[in-house]
Protein backbone atom coordinates (compact mmCIF):
# COMPACT_ATOMS: atom_id res chain seq x y z
CA UNK A 1 0.00 0.00 0.00
CA UNK A 2 1.31 3.63 -0.77
CA UNK A 3 1.25 6.13 1.93
CA UNK A 4 -1.24 8.60 2.47
CA UNK A 5 -1.68 11.24 0.23
CA UNK A 6 -4.62 13.42 -0.06
CA UNK A 7 -7.13 13.07 -3.04
CA UNK A 8 -10.12 15.98 -3.94
CA UNK A 9 -12.94 14.54 -5.81
CA UNK A 10 -14.71 17.11 -7.28
CA UNK A 11 -18.52 15.32 -8.53
CA UNK A 12 -21.57 16.97 -8.18
CA UNK A 13 -23.06 13.01 -7.93
CA UNK A 14 -23.16 12.32 -4.37
CA UNK A 15 -22.72 8.28 -5.19
CA UNK A 16 -20.02 9.10 -7.37
CA UNK A 17 -18.00 11.00 -4.43
CA UNK A 18 -18.90 8.26 -2.18
CA UNK A 19 -17.68 5.31 -4.23
CA UNK A 20 -14.24 6.93 -5.08
CA UNK A 21 -14.26 8.46 -1.01
CA UNK A 22 -14.42 4.71 -0.26
CA UNK A 23 -12.44 2.99 -2.63
CA UNK A 24 -8.95 5.12 -1.82
CA UNK A 25 -9.91 5.36 2.14
CA UNK A 26 -9.72 1.68 1.25
CA UNK A 27 -6.18 2.38 -0.29
CA UNK A 28 -5.37 4.56 2.97
CA UNK A 29 -5.83 7.60 1.40
CA UNK A 30 -7.68 10.90 2.89
CA UNK A 31 -10.32 12.33 0.69
CA UNK A 32 -12.10 15.25 0.71
CA UNK A 33 -15.04 15.93 -1.61
CA UNK A 34 -16.05 18.94 -3.35
CA UNK A 35 -19.44 19.42 -5.97
CA UNK A 36 -18.08 21.84 -7.71
CA UNK A 37 -15.09 23.18 -9.84
CA UNK A 38 -15.46 26.32 -7.40
CA UNK A 39 -15.52 24.73 -4.13
CA UNK A 40 -13.13 22.01 -5.14
CA UNK A 41 -10.42 25.04 -6.04
CA UNK A 42 -11.05 26.35 -2.57
CA UNK A 43 -10.52 22.78 -0.81
CA UNK A 44 -7.63 22.75 -3.34
CA UNK A 45 -5.51 25.69 -1.95
CA UNK A 46 -6.64 24.39 1.45
CA UNK A 47 -4.94 20.92 1.60
CA UNK A 48 -2.09 19.65 0.06
CA UNK A 49 -3.61 17.61 -2.33
CA UNK A 50 -1.64 14.95 -4.30
CA UNK A 51 -4.29 13.91 -6.83
CA UNK A 52 -7.69 15.34 -8.21
CA UNK A 53 -10.31 13.51 -9.41
CA UNK A 54 -12.26 15.88 -11.22
CA UNK A 55 -15.89 15.52 -13.88
CA UNK A 56 -15.86 17.40 -16.62
CA UNK A 57 -19.48 17.98 -16.36
CA UNK A 58 -20.28 20.01 -13.35
CA UNK A 59 -23.04 22.92 -12.75
CA UNK A 60 -20.95 26.31 -13.47
CA UNK A 61 -17.29 25.49 -14.18
CA UNK A 62 -16.80 22.74 -16.51
CA UNK A 63 -14.12 20.08 -15.55
CA UNK A 64 -11.76 21.29 -18.62
CA UNK A 65 -12.02 25.12 -18.36
CA UNK A 66 -11.01 24.23 -14.57
CA UNK A 67 -8.09 21.80 -14.78
CA UNK A 68 -5.74 24.14 -15.47
CA UNK A 69 -6.35 25.82 -12.39
CA UNK A 70 -6.45 22.73 -10.23
CA UNK A 71 -3.12 21.99 -11.88
CA UNK A 72 -2.03 25.60 -10.62
CA UNK A 73 -3.63 25.51 -7.11
CA UNK A 74 -2.66 21.85 -6.15
CA UNK A 75 0.99 22.66 -7.90
CA UNK A 76 0.74 20.28 -10.19
CA UNK A 77 -1.02 17.28 -8.49
CA UNK A 78 -2.34 14.09 -11.05
CA UNK A 79 -5.41 14.91 -12.24
CA UNK A 80 -7.85 12.10 -13.38
CA UNK A 81 -10.73 13.64 -15.67
CA UNK A 82 -14.03 11.88 -15.22
CA UNK A 83 -16.37 12.49 -19.00
CA UNK A 84 -19.95 11.19 -19.13
CA UNK A 85 -18.88 10.16 -22.61
CA UNK A 86 -15.62 8.98 -23.44
CA UNK A 87 -15.67 11.24 -26.63
CA UNK A 88 -12.38 12.12 -28.55
CA UNK A 89 -12.21 15.56 -28.21
CA UNK A 90 -12.82 15.71 -24.25
CA UNK A 91 -10.13 13.33 -24.14
CA UNK A 92 -7.76 15.09 -26.01
CA UNK A 93 -8.40 17.90 -24.42
CA UNK A 94 -7.89 16.74 -20.84
CA UNK A 95 -4.77 15.10 -21.53
CA UNK A 96 -3.42 18.26 -23.79
CA UNK A 97 -4.32 19.83 -20.67
CA UNK A 98 -2.46 18.20 -18.35
CA UNK A 99 -4.57 15.54 -17.03
CA UNK A 100 -2.76 12.35 -16.51
CA UNK A 101 -5.65 10.34 -17.30
CA UNK A 102 -9.17 9.82 -18.00
CA UNK A 103 -12.18 7.58 -17.09
CA UNK A 104 -15.18 7.43 -18.77
CA UNK A 105 -18.34 6.89 -17.00
CA UNK A 106 -19.90 4.60 -15.90
CA UNK A 107 -16.68 3.12 -14.67
CA UNK A 108 -16.15 0.12 -13.32
CA UNK A 109 -14.49 0.74 -9.22
CA UNK A 110 -11.13 -1.83 -10.03
CA UNK A 111 -10.53 0.69 -13.68
CA UNK A 112 -10.75 3.71 -11.24
CA UNK A 113 -8.61 1.96 -8.22
CA UNK A 114 -5.93 1.47 -11.17
CA UNK A 115 -5.78 4.77 -12.40
CA UNK A 116 -5.66 6.15 -9.59
CA UNK A 117 -2.95 3.96 -8.32
CA UNK A 118 -0.77 5.10 -11.45
CA UNK A 119 -1.82 8.75 -11.20
CA UNK A 120 -0.72 8.71 -7.50
CA UNK A 121 2.33 7.46 -8.42
CA UNK A 122 2.72 10.11 -11.18
CA UNK A 123 2.01 12.86 -9.13
CA UNK A 124 5.12 12.02 -6.90
CA UNK A 125 7.41 12.08 -10.06
CA UNK A 126 5.55 15.10 -11.87
CA UNK A 127 7.64 18.07 -12.69
CA UNK A 128 7.23 21.66 -12.61
CA UNK A 129 3.75 23.29 -14.07
CA UNK A 130 4.04 23.95 -17.91
CA UNK A 131 2.29 26.47 -19.76
CA UNK A 132 -1.24 25.27 -20.18
CA UNK A 133 -2.55 26.46 -23.08
CA UNK A 134 -6.04 25.82 -23.85
CA UNK A 135 -7.16 23.83 -26.66
CA UNK A 136 -8.70 25.05 -29.89
CA UNK A 137 -10.61 22.60 -30.55
CA UNK A 138 -12.84 21.31 -33.72
CA UNK A 139 -15.30 19.12 -34.43
CA UNK A 140 -14.38 15.90 -34.69
CA UNK A 141 -15.16 13.44 -37.08
CA UNK A 142 -13.99 9.69 -35.90
CA UNK A 143 -17.69 8.60 -34.64
CA UNK A 144 -17.81 5.53 -31.88
CA UNK A 145 -19.24 4.29 -28.73
CA UNK A 146 -17.81 0.91 -28.99
CA UNK A 147 -15.03 0.17 -26.00
CA UNK A 148 -12.31 -0.62 -28.70
CA UNK A 149 -13.40 3.20 -30.38
CA UNK A 150 -13.02 4.32 -26.57
CA UNK A 151 -9.63 2.38 -26.72
CA UNK A 152 -8.54 4.37 -29.87
CA UNK A 153 -9.73 7.20 -28.46
CA UNK A 154 -7.31 7.09 -25.62
CA UNK A 155 -4.73 6.31 -27.94
CA UNK A 156 -4.75 9.33 -30.06
CA UNK A 157 -5.32 11.62 -26.58
CA UNK A 158 -1.82 9.50 -25.33
CA UNK A 159 0.04 10.05 -28.64
CA UNK A 160 -1.15 13.08 -30.11
CA UNK A 161 1.28 15.43 -28.17
CA UNK A 162 4.69 13.13 -28.42
CA UNK A 163 6.51 12.86 -31.93
CA UNK A 164 6.42 9.64 -31.72
CA UNK A 165 5.96 7.60 -34.90
CA UNK A 166 2.64 5.62 -34.85
CA UNK A 167 1.30 2.30 -37.35
CA UNK A 168 -2.46 2.61 -37.84
CA UNK A 169 -3.68 -1.00 -38.42
CA UNK A 170 -7.34 -2.32 -40.03
CA UNK A 171 -8.60 -3.98 -42.73
CA UNK A 172 -10.02 -0.80 -45.54
CA UNK A 173 -12.51 1.63 -44.87
CA UNK A 174 -11.97 1.39 -40.97
CA UNK A 175 -11.35 5.26 -40.61
CA UNK A 176 -7.06 4.73 -40.66
CA UNK A 177 -6.84 8.02 -42.83
CA UNK A 178 -9.59 10.02 -40.12
CA UNK A 179 -7.11 8.66 -36.96
CA UNK A 180 -3.85 9.84 -38.84
CA UNK A 181 -5.89 13.06 -39.34
CA UNK A 182 -7.03 12.90 -35.80
CA UNK A 183 -3.47 12.36 -34.25
CA UNK A 184 -1.45 15.40 -36.43
CA UNK A 185 -4.45 18.05 -35.34
CA UNK A 186 -4.25 17.18 -32.16
CA UNK A 187 -0.35 17.14 -31.97
CA UNK A 188 1.68 20.57 -31.43
CA UNK A 189 2.31 20.31 -35.11
CA UNK A 190 -1.14 21.23 -35.98
CA UNK A 191 -0.37 24.61 -37.33
CA UNK A 192 2.29 22.59 -40.04
CA UNK A 193 1.46 20.56 -42.92
CA UNK A 194 -0.29 17.32 -42.76
CA UNK A 195 0.33 15.13 -45.79
CA UNK A 196 -1.57 11.81 -46.39
CA UNK A 197 0.20 10.21 -49.18
CA UNK A 198 -0.12 6.37 -50.69
CA UNK A 199 2.56 5.12 -52.13
CA UNK A 200 0.89 2.85 -54.25
CA UNK A 201 -0.80 5.54 -55.72
CA UNK A 202 2.42 6.72 -56.72
CA UNK A 203 4.42 5.89 -59.68
CA UNK A 204 6.97 2.97 -58.62
CA UNK A 205 10.09 4.32 -60.33
CA UNK A 206 9.38 8.16 -59.52
CA UNK A 207 8.30 7.41 -55.76
CA UNK A 208 11.78 8.17 -54.10
CA UNK A 209 11.52 11.33 -55.87
CA UNK A 210 8.26 11.87 -54.81
CA UNK A 211 9.12 11.48 -51.02
CA UNK A 212 12.84 12.68 -50.77
CA UNK A 213 12.96 14.99 -53.82
CA UNK A 214 15.35 15.21 -56.50
CA UNK A 215 18.40 17.21 -57.95
CA UNK A 216 18.41 17.98 -61.72
CA UNK A 217 19.67 15.48 -63.65
CA UNK A 218 18.85 12.49 -61.43
CA UNK A 219 17.52 10.97 -63.74
CA UNK A 220 15.63 11.22 -67.36
CA UNK A 221 12.70 14.04 -66.91
CA UNK A 222 14.74 15.63 -63.93
CA UNK A 223 15.04 18.86 -65.35
CA UNK A 224 15.55 21.07 -62.32
CA UNK A 225 15.70 20.54 -58.89
CA UNK A 226 12.57 19.66 -57.02
CA UNK A 227 11.91 19.19 -53.11
CA UNK A 228 10.29 16.03 -51.77
CA UNK A 229 7.02 15.39 -49.36
CA UNK A 230 9.46 15.25 -46.87
CA UNK A 231 10.74 18.77 -47.30
CA UNK A 232 6.59 20.57 -48.29
CA UNK A 233 6.05 18.70 -44.75
CA UNK A 234 8.84 20.13 -42.64
CA UNK A 235 7.65 20.56 -39.16
CA UNK A 236 4.29 18.98 -39.79
CA UNK A 237 3.00 15.16 -40.51
CA UNK A 238 2.95 12.96 -42.76
CA UNK A 239 0.66 9.55 -43.36
CA UNK A 240 2.39 6.78 -45.14
CA UNK A 241 -0.94 4.97 -46.61
CA UNK A 242 -0.63 1.47 -47.00
CA UNK A 243 3.14 1.31 -46.40
CA UNK A 244 3.35 -2.49 -46.70
CA UNK A 245 3.66 -1.78 -50.39
CA UNK A 246 6.85 0.30 -50.23
CA UNK A 247 9.96 -1.47 -52.35
CA UNK A 248 12.72 -2.46 -50.17
CA UNK A 249 14.68 0.26 -51.09
CA UNK A 250 12.50 2.88 -50.38
CA UNK A 251 12.12 0.89 -47.06
CA UNK A 252 15.85 1.58 -45.89
CA UNK A 253 15.37 5.10 -46.79
CA UNK A 254 12.20 5.55 -44.57
CA UNK A 255 14.02 3.76 -41.37
CA UNK A 256 16.82 6.27 -42.19
CA UNK A 257 14.59 8.93 -41.90
CA UNK A 258 13.03 7.34 -38.42
CA UNK A 259 16.22 6.71 -37.18
CA UNK A 260 18.72 9.17 -37.96
CA UNK A 261 16.33 12.05 -39.26
CA UNK A 262 17.59 12.15 -42.39
CA UNK A 263 17.42 11.75 -45.97
CA UNK A 264 18.96 12.76 -49.49
CA UNK A 265 17.01 13.71 -52.48
CA UNK A 266 17.74 11.16 -55.57
CA UNK A 267 21.03 12.10 -57.27
CA UNK A 268 22.47 14.18 -54.66
CA UNK A 269 24.44 12.84 -51.65
CA UNK A 270 23.96 15.68 -49.17
CA UNK A 271 21.96 14.70 -46.39
CA UNK A 272 18.79 16.42 -45.37
CA UNK A 273 17.21 16.50 -41.91
CA UNK A 274 14.16 15.66 -41.48
CA UNK A 275 11.78 17.34 -38.58
CA UNK A 276 8.99 15.22 -39.65
CA UNK A 277 6.54 13.35 -37.62
CA UNK A 278 5.74 9.84 -39.30
CA UNK A 279 2.30 8.22 -39.33
CA UNK A 280 2.14 5.07 -41.31
CA UNK A 281 -1.27 3.19 -42.39
CA UNK A 282 -1.76 -0.24 -43.77
CA UNK A 283 -4.29 -3.20 -44.36
CA UNK A 284 -2.25 -5.95 -45.22
CA UNK A 285 -0.30 -7.96 -42.23
CA UNK A 286 3.03 -7.02 -41.85
CA UNK A 287 4.08 -9.98 -39.99
CA UNK A 288 3.54 -12.19 -42.97
CA UNK A 289 4.86 -9.38 -45.13
CA UNK A 290 8.34 -9.61 -42.82
CA UNK A 291 7.99 -13.38 -42.60
CA UNK A 292 7.97 -13.22 -46.87
CA UNK A 293 10.69 -10.97 -46.86
CA UNK A 294 9.11 -8.45 -48.42
CA UNK A 295 9.22 -5.59 -45.83
CA UNK A 296 12.01 -5.02 -43.43
CA UNK A 297 12.15 -6.57 -40.13
CA UNK A 298 14.01 -3.38 -38.64
CA UNK A 299 11.52 -0.98 -40.24
CA UNK A 300 8.38 -3.30 -38.99
CA UNK A 301 10.04 -3.11 -35.51
CA UNK A 302 10.43 0.72 -35.45
CA UNK A 303 7.26 1.56 -36.93
CA UNK A 304 5.10 -1.32 -34.15
CA UNK A 305 6.30 0.77 -31.15
CA UNK A 306 3.45 2.56 -31.29
CA UNK A 307 0.23 0.72 -32.56
CA UNK A 308 -3.56 1.80 -33.11
CA UNK A 309 -5.34 -0.99 -34.05
CA UNK A 310 -9.56 -0.34 -35.65
CA UNK A 311 -10.93 -3.26 -35.72
CA UNK A 312 -13.33 -4.13 -38.26
CA UNK A 313 -17.39 -2.67 -38.00
CA UNK A 314 -18.18 -6.28 -37.60
CA UNK A 315 -16.66 -6.74 -34.58
CA UNK A 316 -17.62 -2.85 -33.30
CA UNK A 317 -21.89 -3.16 -33.52
CA UNK A 318 -22.08 -0.58 -30.96
CA UNK A 319 -20.70 1.59 -33.46
CA UNK A 320 -23.60 1.67 -36.36
CA UNK A 321 -26.07 3.80 -34.69
CA UNK A 322 -23.79 6.63 -33.55
CA UNK A 323 -22.41 6.43 -37.42
CA UNK A 324 -25.61 6.17 -39.10
CA UNK A 325 -26.73 9.61 -37.11
CA UNK A 326 -23.29 11.32 -37.58
CA UNK A 327 -23.70 10.63 -41.91
CA UNK A 328 -27.26 11.45 -41.62
CA UNK A 329 -26.76 14.64 -39.14
CA UNK A 330 -23.77 15.05 -42.32
CA UNK A 331 -26.20 15.21 -44.95
CA UNK A 332 -28.55 17.27 -43.15
CA UNK A 333 -31.26 14.31 -42.69
CA UNK A 334 -30.63 14.73 -38.70
CA UNK A 335 -34.42 14.23 -38.10
CA UNK A 336 -34.30 10.65 -40.79
CA UNK A 337 -34.94 7.99 -37.81
CA UNK A 338 -33.34 4.82 -37.98
CA UNK A 339 -35.52 2.70 -35.60
CA UNK A 340 -34.26 -0.77 -33.90
CA UNK A 341 -35.21 -3.29 -36.30
CA UNK A 342 -33.42 -1.16 -38.99
CA UNK A 343 -30.60 -1.01 -36.25
CA UNK A 344 -30.76 -5.11 -35.98
CA UNK A 345 -30.79 -5.66 -39.56
CA UNK A 346 -27.84 -3.55 -39.77
CA UNK A 347 -25.66 -4.91 -37.15
CA UNK A 348 -26.47 -8.12 -39.07
CA UNK A 349 -24.40 -7.52 -42.35
CA UNK A 350 -20.65 -8.33 -42.43
CA UNK A 351 -19.61 -4.67 -43.51
CA UNK A 352 -16.59 -5.95 -45.76
CA UNK A 353 -16.09 -2.27 -46.93
CA UNK A 354 -16.45 -1.38 -42.77
CA UNK A 355 -17.73 2.51 -42.22
CA UNK A 356 -16.39 3.65 -45.69
CA UNK A 357 -19.36 0.98 -46.97
CA UNK A 358 -21.56 2.01 -44.24
CA UNK A 359 -21.41 5.41 -45.07
CA UNK A 360 -21.82 4.91 -48.66
CA UNK A 361 -25.23 3.02 -47.36
CA UNK A 362 -26.70 5.29 -45.52
CA UNK A 363 -26.38 8.09 -48.42
CA UNK A 364 -27.76 6.11 -50.66
CA UNK A 365 -31.09 5.45 -48.42
CA UNK A 366 -30.95 8.50 -47.16
CA UNK A 367 -31.58 9.50 -50.81
CA UNK A 368 -33.91 7.15 -51.52
CA UNK A 369 -35.95 7.39 -48.63
CA UNK A 370 -36.39 11.54 -49.01
CA UNK A 371 -36.98 12.13 -45.58
CA UNK A 372 -39.48 9.27 -44.89
CA UNK A 373 -38.57 6.97 -41.87
CA UNK A 374 -35.16 4.53 -43.85
CA UNK A 375 -35.95 0.60 -43.68
CA UNK A 376 -33.49 -2.05 -44.81
CA UNK A 377 -34.93 -2.14 -48.45
CA UNK A 378 -33.71 1.58 -49.19
CA UNK A 379 -29.51 0.22 -48.65
CA UNK A 380 -27.95 -0.74 -51.40
CA UNK A 381 -27.02 -4.84 -51.09
CA UNK A 382 -23.94 -5.78 -48.68
CA UNK A 383 -20.78 -5.29 -50.46
CA UNK A 384 -19.53 -8.76 -51.53
CA UNK A 385 -16.16 -9.90 -49.07
CA UNK A 386 -12.96 -11.28 -50.36
CA UNK A 387 -13.40 -15.12 -50.17
CA UNK A 388 -9.80 -14.81 -49.14
CA UNK A 389 -10.75 -12.64 -46.12
CA UNK A 390 -12.43 -14.84 -43.80
CA UNK A 391 -14.84 -12.74 -41.49
CA UNK A 392 -12.87 -13.58 -38.65
CA UNK A 393 -9.75 -15.85 -38.78
CA UNK A 394 -7.74 -17.32 -36.11
CA UNK A 395 -5.07 -15.03 -37.62
CA UNK A 396 -6.66 -11.61 -37.76
CA UNK A 397 -7.92 -12.46 -33.81
CA UNK A 398 -4.47 -13.03 -32.65
CA UNK A 399 -3.21 -9.85 -34.72
CA UNK A 400 -6.43 -7.72 -32.69
CA UNK A 401 -4.78 -9.21 -29.61
CA UNK A 402 -1.32 -8.46 -30.16
CA UNK A 403 -2.34 -5.17 -31.15
CA UNK A 404 -4.46 -4.40 -27.78
CA UNK A 405 -1.95 -5.81 -25.96
CA UNK A 406 0.90 -3.53 -27.51
CA UNK A 407 -1.23 -0.50 -27.30
CA UNK A 408 -2.36 -1.45 -23.46
CA UNK A 409 0.89 -1.95 -22.24
CA UNK A 410 2.01 1.15 -23.94
CA UNK A 411 -0.59 3.19 -22.16
CA UNK A 412 -0.16 1.33 -18.74
CA UNK A 413 3.14 -0.26 -18.22
CA UNK A 414 2.62 -0.89 -14.71
CA UNK A 415 -0.78 -2.27 -15.21
CA UNK A 416 -1.93 -4.64 -12.68
CA UNK A 417 -5.00 -5.63 -14.21
CA UNK A 418 -4.21 -6.90 -17.79
CA UNK A 419 -6.40 -10.37 -18.07
CA UNK A 420 -9.18 -8.42 -16.52
CA UNK A 421 -8.79 -5.67 -18.76
CA UNK A 422 -8.46 -8.17 -21.88
CA UNK A 423 -12.15 -9.55 -20.71
CA UNK A 424 -13.53 -6.29 -20.57
CA UNK A 425 -12.85 -5.38 -23.85
CA UNK A 426 -13.64 -8.55 -25.58
CA UNK A 427 -16.08 -10.31 -23.63
CA UNK A 428 -19.46 -8.26 -24.87
CA UNK A 429 -18.60 -8.70 -28.09
CA UNK A 430 -18.51 -12.36 -28.00
CA UNK A 431 -21.78 -11.88 -25.70
CA UNK A 432 -23.66 -10.20 -27.94
CA UNK A 433 -23.22 -12.42 -31.02
CA UNK A 434 -24.06 -15.26 -29.03
CA UNK A 435 -27.71 -13.57 -28.05
CA UNK A 436 -27.82 -12.93 -31.46
CA UNK A 437 -27.41 -16.18 -32.66
CA UNK A 438 -29.65 -17.88 -30.18
CA UNK A 439 -32.20 -14.89 -30.95
CA UNK A 440 -31.88 -13.69 -27.02
CA UNK A 441 -32.23 -17.24 -25.67
CA UNK A 442 -29.63 -16.76 -22.73
CA UNK A 443 -29.91 -20.93 -21.62
CA UNK A 444 -28.84 -21.66 -24.73
CA UNK A 445 -26.73 -19.12 -25.02
CA UNK A 446 -24.73 -20.12 -21.58
CA UNK A 447 -25.20 -23.69 -22.75
CA UNK A 448 -22.86 -22.85 -26.20
CA UNK A 449 -20.53 -21.12 -24.61
CA UNK A 450 -19.85 -23.67 -21.87
CA UNK A 451 -20.73 -21.66 -18.72
CA UNK A 452 -23.21 -21.68 -16.11
CA UNK A 453 -26.57 -19.39 -16.78
CA UNK A 454 -25.73 -17.06 -13.47
CA UNK A 455 -22.28 -16.41 -14.45
CA UNK A 456 -24.04 -15.46 -17.66
CA UNK A 457 -26.57 -13.14 -16.45
CA UNK A 458 -24.03 -11.36 -14.35
CA UNK A 459 -21.83 -10.79 -16.82
CA UNK A 460 -24.49 -9.29 -19.46
CA UNK A 461 -25.43 -7.20 -16.29
CA UNK A 462 -22.08 -5.59 -15.58
CA UNK A 463 -21.54 -5.32 -19.02
CA UNK A 464 -25.20 -3.68 -19.54
CA UNK A 465 -26.38 -5.38 -22.42
CA UNK A 466 -29.77 -6.07 -22.72
N1 LIG B 1 -15.13 6.46 -36.81
C1 LIG B 1 -15.54 7.12 -37.90
N2 LIG B 1 -16.36 8.19 -37.77
C2 LIG B 1 -16.80 8.86 -38.86
N3 LIG B 1 -16.47 8.54 -40.13
C3 LIG B 1 -15.65 7.50 -40.31
C4 LIG B 1 -15.14 6.75 -39.21
N4 LIG B 1 -14.34 5.77 -39.69
C5 LIG B 1 -14.33 5.91 -41.03
N5 LIG B 1 -15.12 6.94 -41.41
C6 LIG B 1 -15.39 7.37 -42.79
O1 LIG B 1 -15.28 6.21 -43.60
C7 LIG B 1 -14.53 6.48 -44.77
C8 LIG B 1 -13.28 5.61 -44.80
O2 LIG B 1 -12.39 6.05 -43.79
P1 LIG B 1 -10.80 6.09 -44.02
O3 LIG B 1 -10.47 6.57 -45.39
O4 LIG B 1 -10.19 6.81 -42.87
O5 LIG B 1 -10.51 4.52 -43.92
P2 LIG B 1 -9.15 3.75 -44.15
O6 LIG B 1 -9.09 2.70 -43.09
O7 LIG B 1 -8.01 4.72 -44.22
O8 LIG B 1 -9.41 3.07 -45.55
P3 LIG B 1 -8.35 2.50 -46.64
O9 LIG B 1 -7.55 1.42 -45.97
O10 LIG B 1 -9.22 1.97 -47.72
O11 LIG B 1 -7.51 3.68 -47.06
C9 LIG B 1 -14.21 7.96 -44.76
O12 LIG B 1 -15.22 8.63 -45.49
C10 LIG B 1 -14.31 8.33 -43.30
O13 LIG B 1 -14.68 9.67 -43.16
Amino acid sequence: MTSQQTVLVVDDEPTICWALEKMLVGEGHRVVTASSAEEGLRLAREHSIAMVILDVRLPHMDGITALPKFLDATDNASVVIITAFGDLETAVAAVKNGASDYLTKPFKLEDALRTCRTALQKSAQRSAPTATQPMLLDRTVLVGTSPAMQQVFRQIALVADSDLSVLITGETGTGKELVAAAIARHSNRTNAAYIPIAPVALNPELIESELFGHVKGAFTGASEDRAGLFERAEGGTVLLDEIGDLALGTQAKLLRVLEQGQYSRVGDVKPRTADVRILAATNSDLHDAVASGSFREDLFHRLTGVQIHLPPLRERLDDIAPLCHHFLAAMEYADTGIDEVLLAELQQRPWHGNVRELKNAVSHAAVVARGRRLNISDFPDPKPGRDTEPVSSDRSLERVVEAWTTATLAAHPDTETLHADFLTASEPALLRVMLQHTGGNRAKAAEMLGIHRGTLRDRLRAYRID
